[in-house]
């Protein structure tokens, strides 16, 4: 699908622009730095991989920059604007999307009242969640979304559960649904929080697809934390190694997996 046509992100505006802009980003626990003044820049289009140890501030950037966390110093801003203070539903209505790392699916709705509901949350009053559980009379109106949620659906292989409920998938369908819910309104900045954790490898290499078909199409920019090394080598345009809060290496894939500071911080021999 389309997305960047269904919706434009952000119109007119060309690709190289900077999306997101990091400029000395801290974020501090008490007496613990999570994430020690990050500075980074991301293009438009651009695919960023955020790599590390296990505690090295990965989580903590994306809730930085998701507005789940404000940052203790530094600024966030996105499309050149300051979004340091603004709340996480503010970013999200904004285009910023997200997932986590345990899946936020809701488990009373079925697979395709959840892709509805940032499209219902983006057409704010229309009621379009409540038009597709039993107002017929509305449901022309809606269709145009009925039929791009139902094209993400199938994009990322959860047509046959289309109507079943959350509750019911197993994890690795929770974690397509959660990416199909973060994709399917042409979000501005994609943040991926170790997207392949519990899927299966035909689930992941499909997952691999979509966001290579995605990408390929310029259709996303994304920062994508992950620790399958391949799958993140083998989709990012670059990839940043953070350790300890801080930036260890930034560069193209290939650069990094020859880095020798990173390969005795976390790539290993
Ligand atoms: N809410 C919190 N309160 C206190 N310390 C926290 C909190 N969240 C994270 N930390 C600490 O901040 C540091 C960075 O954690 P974070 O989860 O961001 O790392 P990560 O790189 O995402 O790790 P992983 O790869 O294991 O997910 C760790 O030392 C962690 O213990």
């Amino acid at each position: 699908m389309d997305v960047a046509q269904a919706t434009p992100a952000t119109p007119g505006r060309p690709d190289t622009e900077t999306v997101l802009r990091l400029a000395d980003v801290t974020v501090r626990f008490g007496g613990i730095t999570a994430v020690d003044a990050v500075t980074l820049d991301v293009p438009r289009g651009q695919v960023v991989g955020l790599i590390g140890p296990n505690g090295a501030g990965k989580t903590t950037l994306l809730d930085a920059i998701s507005g789940l966390r404000t940052p203790t110093e530094g600024r966030v801003a996105l499309d050149g604007a300051d979004v340091t203070s603004r709340s996480a539903a503010w970013l999200s209505r904004h285009g910023v999307r997200r997932t986590f790392q345990r899946h936020q699916a809701f488990g009373w709705l079925s697979v395709r009242q959840n892709v509805l509901v940032p499209l219902e949350w983006r057409t704010r009053g229309r009621g379009l969640l409540g038009d597709v559980l039993g107002l017929p009379h509305r449901r022309r109106e809606t269709a145009a979304l009925l039929e791009r949620a139902d094209e993400v659906i199938e994009l990322c292989g959860l047509s046959a559960v289309r109507d079943v409920s959350a509750a019911t998938l197993p994890i690795g369908r929770l974690r397509l649904l959660e990416f199909a819910r973060a994709i399917v309104d042409a979000p501005r900045l994609l943040l991926l929080d170790e997207p392949t954790s519990g899927l299966g490898p035909r689930e992941t290499e499909l997952l691999r697809e979509v966001l290579l078909g995605l990408v390929e199409r310029h259709e996303l920019t994304v920062v994508l934390v992950e620790h399958d090394i391949d799958f993140v080598m083998g989709l990012a345009d670059r990839i940043v190694c953070l350790v300890q809060g801080s930036v260890l290496a930034d560069g193209p894939p290939a650069e990094i997996r020859r880095n020798p500071e990173v390969i005795a911080a976390y790539l290993g021999s």
